[in-house]
């Protein structure tokens, strides 16, 4: 019998969502980048407020045997079979129980190596409603495979305390294991809705795509790499607006934020690694403060201005400043306060709006390699939120300085972050909760900082 499924909300990021729901099944041999690109792939739904949960079959198979040795993943290893089995069915129980309770995407963090395993997700899927989209990472790249090979004998709780060259065989002859029975997705399975990824990107494959919350899904998986790259960020240099204290507005630089783009040249150059010396791309958004703060830059930096990177958009409140705002418009001084994301300036926008805006930035970020934003306090908050996985309630009110550099890493397992500060003073922007005061230091526990 079925179980009846609460009715779901639209997630406000305008998707129609009410009635799908997806089981995003992972498919490859190990060390293909499954984890990775699950990983991912909830950051990126999550962050446009779609629920996204990862259930990873490793984390139930080590609830039974926490470090098995390859020959656990051997198909002639009867016991090993018994509790492989019983690891995936418990973590498809608990996945199709969250789907009941409204759960959005669920990504099966799985190899899901066999026609039969996928076909039985699939029928337990079928039976609750829920959609299935296989994705498989097929690799043959030695050198990717290598990379990933060292990212879990370093990282993964299955080799924890191990020494890292047992490990790697030991990983090894694994995958060995897995390869004996691997099938890959071919046309006796052209019924199932899939996505195939080679050589992370290189080529992909696409199959029988049903809607829209699928093609989207689809459509960020086919924009990832993974070469190694950074992305920089900065604010604009303080503008005289910010001197002021006044919100928005399309403001020149102030002497020291003049200063600033002067020092940007020299403080990218410090930011770079040894060797890493090469040209970057530029984006900074259409307003003026923005431009300023960036020509100073070397001429082989391409530079592209995005209107989707041009401040929040504070509609009735525009140039003024808190102080006014709050004065003039005491219930939506407060109602901001309350719920900062959230909050829409009348005839203007929210953080969620912003996020919505961002989502091509988002995409072609993740298509592109070394790229420089120059932008605002708010956007910035958002691309941050984004690479750091910041909660939605906590990234408005997020203290970005003025005159800092960051340099963001994306590893495997997470985004390294650099702060560089370029030593010229600047006023300070961060505004806590309940205070008008533009100049205030960040109050302990009403915000967090980006540790600079
Ligand atoms: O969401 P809050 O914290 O008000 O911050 C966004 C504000 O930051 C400011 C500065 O106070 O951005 P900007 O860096 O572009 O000058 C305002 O223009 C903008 O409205």
């Amino acid at each position: 019998m079925e179980l009846a499924r609460p009715s779901r909300k639209t997630n406000g990021a305008g998707v129609q969502v009410e009635d799908t729901q997806i089981c995003v099944v992972m498919v490859g041999l190990p060390a293909r980048g499954k984890s990775l690109i699950a990983q991912k792939a909830q950051r990126y739904l999550r962050w446009l407020s779609i629920d996204a949960e990862v259930f990873n079959v490793g984390v139930y198979r080590r609830k039974g045997n926490k470090q098995p040795s390859a020959d656990f993943f051997d198909v002639n290893n009867a016991e090993g079979e018994r509790m492989r089995k019983a690891a995936a069915e418990a973590a498809v129980t608990d996945m199709l129980n969250w789907f009941r309770k409204g759960g959005i995407i669920a990504i099966l963090d799985a190899t899901n190596s066999t026609k039969a395993r996928r076909r039985w997700i699939k029928e337990r899927c079928d039976k609750e409603g829920v959609e299935t989209l296989f994705v498989e990472s097929k690799c043959d790249d030695e050198e990717l495979i290598m990379s990933n090979i060292l990212e879990v004998k370093t990282s993964s709780p299955d080799y924890e305390g191990q020494d890292p060259e047992t490990a790697a065989q030991d990983f090894r002859k694994r995958i060995r294991n897995y390869e004996k029975v691997y099938e890959t997705i071919d046309k006796d399975e052209s019924d199932l809705t899939y996505l195939k990824i080679m050589n992370v990107g290189k080529q992909v494959i696409i199959n029988a795509i049903q809607d829209y919350l699928q093609s989207r899904v689809v459509y960020y998986l086919m924009n990832l790499h993974i070469k190694q790259r950074s992305i920089w960020l900065s604010r604009h240099g303080e503008s005289e607006w910010n001197v002021y204290g006044k919100i928005g507005g399309d403001a020149d630089l102030s002497p020291r934020g003049e200063a600033y783009a002067l020092k940007l040249p020299e403080l990218v150059k410090q930011s770079f690694d040894p060797g890493e010396d090469h040209p970057l791309t530029v984006w900074t958004s259409t307003l003026k403060r923005t431009i300023a703060t960036a020509r100073h830059l070397p001429q082989e930096y391409n530079q592209l201005q995005w209107k989707a990177l041009d401040e929040l958009d504070s509609g009735v409140c525009d140039n003024m400043t808190y102080a006014e705002i709050k004065e003039l418009y005491p219930e939506d001084f407060e109602a901001r306060d309350q719920d900062k994301y959230n909050y829409r300036y009348r005839g203007g926008e929210s953080y969620r709006d912003v996020v919505i805006r961002l989502e091509p930035i988002i995409m072609e970020l993740e298509r592109s390699e070394n790229i420089l934003i120059v932008t605002h306090q708010a956007i910035l908050r958002c691309i941050y939120a984004y690479f750091m996985k910041e909660d939605q309630e906590k990234s408005p009110w997020l203290n970005v300085p003025l005159h800092t550099l960051i340099k963001l890493t994306p590893r495997a397992y997470g985004t390294e972050k650099q702060v560089f500060k370029a030593g010229v003073e600047a006023v300070s922007t961060w505004r806590g909760k309940g205070s008008v005061a533009k100049h205030e230091d960040p109050v302990e526990g009403v915000t967090t900082s980006l540790d600079v």
